[in-house]
């Protein structure tokens, strides 16, 4: 390495939780500069943590997907909360690799998620589409003594984008392949994939949310089988078998052949959506099993269903790899496999091209907050729809001088 690029070294935090509420991932990367690539980069993940919510954090958080229950003054309280449990992760993840909080460039904080409304909202000829994202930057930039990006979505939102996806601009840069159309596909709350043509340019990267991730799974468990909040490992749902009469009702949701760019969250797969499927299952003495297994054959099914009706027309695949909690489904993981086969796509998780599923999205945040610091465009206009690159991200800064305070 020349002393050029030893002194652009550059280390940052990512922090993520997301659509499924069950804690804090943040990671530790080193983010180093490709001098023969434009804007490119290289990264290396050096430490990650998982910080579960306590169940006092996740009820009140559940709280707030209630509209009517989420008043202000408890959406600001919990904005501030939120922020006090990321200062925390972040500090104990610089912890874990040797590094002193000074030594960080800037945190990227993705936040939580209480409300995401993308489609066009026109009031008095403007468009008033939204997102909302808790979890105060100042909060995190105070207690740890370094600047925080957060609020990402908003910016790409002002240019009539969705504000969503936003991982597909860190996957283009890390996954580019010259010979392989890849697939990237993130199963959390929400499941979304990247589409990286081969040896693809910016402007032919694509991607969307294919739906429900673990969202309908998580909700079913929780009601069914509570305490219990997820099928560790699809236990639950390989000891059942999918109900036809359930599984074609689920298939006829208007969102999955709405047109591209298309986004999706809670408010159309949460709660109210479990509750329905519950009152059928009771009103039909249909076993919770069987209903857990037809969820999780929806989300493997939602996602080979996308990949014909939006990505097969166009390119034909080599590979899926999936990342996100549900890549430790392995019921979810045998539905998709065999639904590829006829595809001939191979279906892999992180882990089998030694990456971390647990750990992607908090790095993509990381690298996103790199470009905000940079002020440089991190958004992909084909992917959110806006009409302008948009720097995303607001910076919040320590005061100088500060040191860490929790
Ligand atoms: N061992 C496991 N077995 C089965 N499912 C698991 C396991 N571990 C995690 N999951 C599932 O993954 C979910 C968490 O995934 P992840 O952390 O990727 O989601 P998220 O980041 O909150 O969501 P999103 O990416 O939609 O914002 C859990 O709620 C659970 O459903
Ligand atoms: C509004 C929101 O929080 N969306 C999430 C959610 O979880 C998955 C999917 O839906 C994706 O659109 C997005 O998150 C990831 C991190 C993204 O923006 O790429």
């Amino acid at each position: 390495m020349d002393k050029q690029s030893k002194v652009d070294v550059t280390y940052l935090v990512g922090l993520m939780s997301g659509t499924s509420v069950d804690g804090i991932d943040a990671a530790v990367i080193k983010l180093s500069p490709m001098p023969e690539k434009e804007h490119g980069v290289e990264i290396e993940l050096l430490a990650f943590e998982n910080t579960p919510f306590p169940m006092q954090v996740r009820n009140s958080i559940f709280e707030l997907f209630d509209r009517a229950n989420a008043t202000i003054d408890k959406v600001g309280a919990m904005n501030m909360w939120l922020g006090e449990l990321y200062a925390q992760a972040t500090l104990s993840v610089i912890g874990k690799c040797g590094l002193e909080p000074s030594q960080i460039f800037a945190v990227g904080s993705h936040g939580q998620t209480i409300y995401h409304a993308p489609k066009e909202n026109i009031m008095d000829g403007y468009n008033l589409h939204c997102t909302v994202q808790i979890g105060d930057g100042a909060v995190i930039a105070n207690r740890t003594a370094i600047p925080c990006v957060s609020d990402f979505r908003v910016a790409d939102m002002a240019m009539g984008g969705q504000g969503a996806p936003l991982v597909p601009f860190t996957e283009y840069l890390l996954f580019n392949h010259p010979e392989k159309t890849l697939l990237l596909q993130n199963i959390g709350g929400i499941g979304n994939v990247t589409v990286l043509p081969a040896n693809a340019s910016p402007e032919q990267v694509f991607a969307f949310d294919t739906g429900p991730g673990n969202m309908i799974i998580d909700g079913l468990v929780a009601q069914l089988y509570g305490p219990m909040t997820m099928d560790d490992g699809g236990g639950i749902a390989a000891s059942g078998q999918v109900i036809d009469e359930l599984l074609k009702w689920m298939q006829q949701d208007e969102y999955y052949t709405m047109p591209l760019p298309k986004s999706t969250g809670r408010e159309r797969f949460g709660q109210q959506y479990v509750a329905q499927i519950i009152e059928w299952m009771e009103a039909n003495n249909w076993k919770a099993e069987d209903v857990i297994a037809t969820a999780t054959h929806l989300t493997a099914w939602s996602i080979v269903d996308s990949y014909e009706r939006y990505i097969a027309p166009q390119y034909q695949a080599q590979q899926l790899l999936v990342g996100g909690g549900g890549s430790y489904n392995k019921t979810l993981l045998r539905d998709l496999q065999q639904l590829f086969v006829p595809y001939k796509v191979q279906v892999l998780t992180q882990e089998d091209i030694g990456g971390n599923s647990d750990a992607k999205e908090a790095v993509a945040f990381a690298v996103l907050a790199y470009y905000t610091m940079k002020r440089l465009p991190n958004n992909i206009q084909l992917v959110t729809g806006a009409s302008q690159p948009v720097v995303m991200g607001k910076i919040s800064w320590p005061y100088p001088g500060r040191s860490q305070e929790v």
